[in-house]
This record gives C-alpha cells, structure tokens and sequence, in this order.
C-alpha cells in the first residue's frame, strides 16, 4: 500500500517525534524499547514511561568521560535511572552546562552486556534531530501493541540501519539567477534530500566548464559568522573570499551546505560557545556536549557536485578532511587551493585549536 509511510518516512517522523518529546519505539527482533530524547522529555511523560519498564539512560562515550561514567560498550553508555531522581538529574547528565558548578552526579550504576543498538540508535537519531546526544531507553514487552494503541513511530532497525548508514540521495528543486555583490553572474540551485532533513544550497558562478576541475568550495553553515559578523571564527570572510575568487576568476560553485556548528545544529553550538566561555576550547566543548568533534557528513557534498556534472575540483580549503572525502567519493581533488582569511584576536586560538586538534592545515 503505498499510502503507508516507508522506513525513510518514519525515520524523518522520528526525528520529529524526538524533538517533540514524543516517544519512539525501537525494534531489534525480539528486543523492543520506548525510547524519547532526554532534552525534549517532560516530568508527566517520564512518570508514564517508568510505569512501562525499567529506564535506562543512553549516553555518548565522550559525555560519560567528563560524567566519570564507564562506558562498557564501546562509543555509548548505559545508565539505570535511580528511582528518586527525575528530569532535572537526566537534563544534567545530558547538558554539561552545569559540569562545572555540579560536578559530581553519581555514582551511577553503569550497566553492561545486552543488545545495545537499540540505545545507539536512539543516540543517532537524537543527534540527527539536531537535540543534546542523550536518550532515555525503556525496554517494554509486547511494544508493538503499546505503540499501535498510543500511535507512536514504530522503527525496526532492521529495516533502518541501512537507511541511517547512506548518504540520502539529493535532488535539485529549482534554480534561479542570483547577481551578487562577487558577482553578477550567479545562479542558486536548491537541493533537497529525499530522508527530509535540511535543504542544501550549490551557488554557480559564471558557466564552469565540467570538463575542468571546477574551483569549489564546500562551505558549512555557520548563522553567527556568515550572517552576524562573529568575531569567534573565519567563516563570513570565508565565504565572501571564496566568492569572490569565483567572480574574478569567472567560474566556481560554492556549495552551501546546512550543517552548522560542524553538523550538531544552532542550539548545541551556542552550548559549546557557553562552554567556550568556561575556558574550553572548541573540541573539548564538543566532546563535553557528547558529540565528536566534527559530526559532519560530506558525502552529500560530493553528491551535489556530481550531479551538476563536476568530477574533479580545485578545492578552496584549509581542511585535509574535506579533500579526503572528495576523493573517497570520487571526485578528483587536482588542487588544494588554501583560504587564509579572516583572523582575528578572538578567533586566533580557535583556529589555532583547527590546526593542532582537527589537521588544518596552517
Ligand atoms: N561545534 C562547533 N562548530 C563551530 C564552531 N565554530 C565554528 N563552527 C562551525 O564550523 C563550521 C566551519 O566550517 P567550514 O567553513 O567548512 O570550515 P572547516 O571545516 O574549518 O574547513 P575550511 O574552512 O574549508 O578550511 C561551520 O559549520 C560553523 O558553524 C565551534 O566552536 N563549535
Ligand atoms: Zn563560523
């Protein structure tokens, strides 16, 4: 029946329920959970969960180091949700914006063995939704019939992991001239994925030649810096040197991709600047917020290329990274052109941090 939604539709639904505070339920054969995102749950719904099952509390291995938690299984943690506590103690296991002034939150009892996809799932899908990387798990008997009667997102990760593991085909929706300030000869193509996260931009400069590598830039959102002028990092000059480079030179595509804050969306960068703030630098706020230092996915920018018709680029970057997932995806990487613009005193240890933590090359 193609009126039922696919796995591709229930995950975008899932998504969308986690950001919510709706609970999901997850299926791996016989192993079924409730699962909600820790930032989103409210005190009534936690109160009805526990009446289901016992809850468990997923956590990144990154958050539950600066937790002191032992994470047995490899990238994750599992903890029991101790009976007295509610909310308030799981939004500050998830949210380090308070480590500081709380630092000790246990002890915890951390638990091992099992089937742990479930939990490394609903981690994925809460980090997917752009929410802090922490979920409360409920393993529930007969799941399935709670979800039907509650009507929750069913997702069997059977169906779903292949689903989360490939990149989401792109497909371009319109296109449009665009004179700029760089250039009067633009044109923006917008492209939007067939899994419904972000829409993603390609700016075409003058008429590239697909038969030249092409000068591209892969640029990443970034709000503060792109549209506010933020002092805090390189991105706005960035952009505006790249496009201009297009311009003199008469050709170039710059694709303007949505993944602020190196992929964990708007909210969970302003929680790494707070963290900032506290004295830590750009990688460790991340790793306290639970995430990677980069949680981005350029594939979908080696996507976008190939189907403009571009298979070898001049790379504007100072990121190795960026050209080596060009070349995994197989577009040619014939130069690498650097971008050294845009420092300044408040961004000079963020870049500085890029360079020694993260392989920038300087
Ligand atoms: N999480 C996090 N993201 C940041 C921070 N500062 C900037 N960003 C994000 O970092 C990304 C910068 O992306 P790019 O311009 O592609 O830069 P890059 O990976 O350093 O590589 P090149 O500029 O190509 O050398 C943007 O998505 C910004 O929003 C920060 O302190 N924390
Ligand atoms: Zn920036």
């Amino acid at each position: 029946m193609s009126l039922a939604p696919s796995i591709i539709e229930r995950l975008a639904r899932a998504r969308g329920d986690l950001r919510m505070g709706v609970p999901i339920l997850l299926c791996n054969g016989a192993e079924q959970a409730l699962a909600v995102a820790v930032e989103t749950l409210t005190a009534e719904r936690l109160i009805d969960l526990r009446a289901l099952g016992l809850p468990e509390l997923a956590l990144t291995a990154r958050r539950a180091e600066t937790l002191k938690a032992r994470a047995y299984d490899g990238d994750l943690a599992r903890l029991a949700l101790p009976s007295d506590l509610g909310v308030d103690w799981l939004r500050a296991m998830a949210d380090p914006a308070d480590d500081l002034r709380m630092p000790m939150k246990g002890p915890f009892q951390c638990l091992r063995g099992g089937d742990v996809s479930l939990h490394r799932a609903a981690i994925r899908l809460a980090k997917s939704a752009h929410l802090l990387p922490a979920a409360l798990v409920v393993p529930v008997a007969e799941g399935a019939a709670v979800a039907a009667r509650l009507g929750l997102t069913m997702i069997a990760l059977a169906d779903a992991s292949p689903e989360l593991d490939r990149a989401s085909p792109l497909n371009e929706v319109v296109a449009a001239r665009l004179p700029m300030v760089a250039t009067e000869q633009g044109r923006v193509h917008i492209f939007r994925p067939e899994d419904g996260a972000e829409e993603h931009y390609a700016i075409e400069i003058g008429q590239p030649d697909r038969h030249q590598p092409v000068l591209a830039r892969l640029h990443s959102a970034c709000f503060t810096g792109d549209v506010l002028g933020s002092l805090k990092c390189d991105c706005g000059p960035q952009l505006r040197a790249a496009l201009a480079q297009m311009g003199a030179e008469g050709a170039g595509v710059l694709l303007y991709l949505n993944q602020e804050g190196r992929g964990i969306g708007l909210a969970n960068k302003m929680r790494a600047y707070s963290l900032q703030d506290q004295g830590f630098d750009t990688v460790e706020a991340n790793h306290r917020l639970g995430f990677e230092d980069d949680e981005r996915d350029f594939r979908l920018g080696a996507g976008i290329l190939r189907s403009m018709g571009f298979g070898a680029v001049r790379l504007l970057t100072n990121n190795p990274r960026k050209i080596a997932m060009m070349e995994g995806q197989g577009i040619r990487v014939t130069e690498r052109v650097p971008l050294k613009v845009g420092e300044t005193a408040q961004n000079r240890a963020y870049l500085a941090t890029k360079a020694a933590k993260s392989g920038h090359l300087l």
